[in-house]
């Protein structure tokens, strides 16, 4: 996560079109910019993400061609099809490479908008600082293909299953815990009960040791009695996420808590997952992937609720 210093002075916010949307009450404040032409300094970000001085949301996204970004035109070279690029804040105005629910919401604009269109059976390919994502239109919404997991720290992940240490607010002892990217830092605290999950106090963000080179996500995971049922693995999760503090919901979150969990889990006792988190319920898959490695799908709702224009 950085804090990426702008090329150009801020534009001025006035007059700004925005939406705001929500993928499993994880919320976003959308704005086009096709061409480029915005640059919002991170306090901008912050100030429209707050909740009682600006319009609210855990992140900003913002809809840019991938040719009018460095890092955009980069991804084309390599994945042509990548035209639309998701530019993607934290509240806090820092930069992630990824968002799980945001990348969901982010093509639900982009076709709301008359951008793009993307008929049943067809996938759109966006860019993202985590690279190229595959989106199409599923039974509960939206399926993205997030591409492959990976141990953060693997050498200590394959010896013990479990690489870190998590202290908590409102947990009485430090927590064994497991590093995965999914393009991004997570890092997933296995809990035995289900009361602990409402004990923990995420006001504060959890202390991790080792914490990732950029800082990490936080999801803390309770499986269900039985963990599977009908070939379906449940769970239920919490998340503070880098940069935000506690939300509802982190799509990237339920992938690598399903890939923590399956791992502690042993066996492969399923390919198809449920996350159940505040906001709701996201689906997680593992789907083989022509390029030979497993990749990980997260599919979920995306839900625009407000269209407006600053003053
Ligand atoms: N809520 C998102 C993740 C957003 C970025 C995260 N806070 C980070 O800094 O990595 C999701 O749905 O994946």
């Amino acid at each position: 996560m950085t804090t990426e210093p702008n090329a150009l002075p801020p534009t001025p916010l006035s007059g700004l079109a925005f939406a705001k949307g929500h993928g499993t009450g994880n919320d976003f404040v959308l704005v086009a910019d096709p061409d480029g032409t915005l640059f919002l300094a991170p306090e901008q970000v912050a100030v429209l993400c707050d909740r009682h001085q600006g319009i609210g949301g855990d992140g900003l996204i913002r809809a840019v061609r991938s040719s009018a970004l460095p890092e955009g035109n980069a991804l084309l070279a390599v994945n042509p099809r990548a035209e639309w690029f998701m530019d993607y804040r934290n509240g806090d105005g820092s930069v992630s490479e990824m968002c799980g629910n945001g990348v969901r919401v982010f093509v639900h604009f982009l076709i709301e908008e008359g951008l793009v269109e993307l008929a049943e059976g067809e996938a759109l390919t966006i860019g993202t600082r985590a690279g190229a994502k595959t989106v199409a239109r599923a039974a509960n919404g939206y399926a993205v293909d997030m591409g492959p997991w990976e141990f953060i720290h693997p050498a200590r992940a394959e010896e013990r299953a479990l690489d870190s240490l998590v202290e908590t607010d409102g947990l009485e002892v430090a927590r064994p815990a497991l590093s995965v990217s999914m393009g991004n830092p997570h890092t997933v605290v296995a809990l035995s009960e289900a009361s602990e999950l409402e004990q923990a106090d995420l006001h504060h963000a959890p202390r991790v040791d080792p914490v990732p080179d950029h800082g990490t996500n936080v999801e803390y995971v309770v499986p269900a009695e039985p963990l599977v049922t009908g070939g379906v693995g449940s769970i239920r999760m919490r998340v503070h996420e880098r940069g935000v503090g506690e939300t509802q919901s982190c799509g990237t979150g339920a992938c690598a808590a399903v890939v923590a969990t399956r791992h502690w889990a042993g066996e492969t006792p399923a390919d198809r997952w449920e996350v159940q988190v505040p906001g709701g319920t996201v689906g997680v898959r593992f789907i083989p992937a022509p390029d030979g490695a497993e990749h990980v799908e997260l599919s979920g709702p995306a839900v625009l609720v407000a269209r407006g224009s600053l003053v």
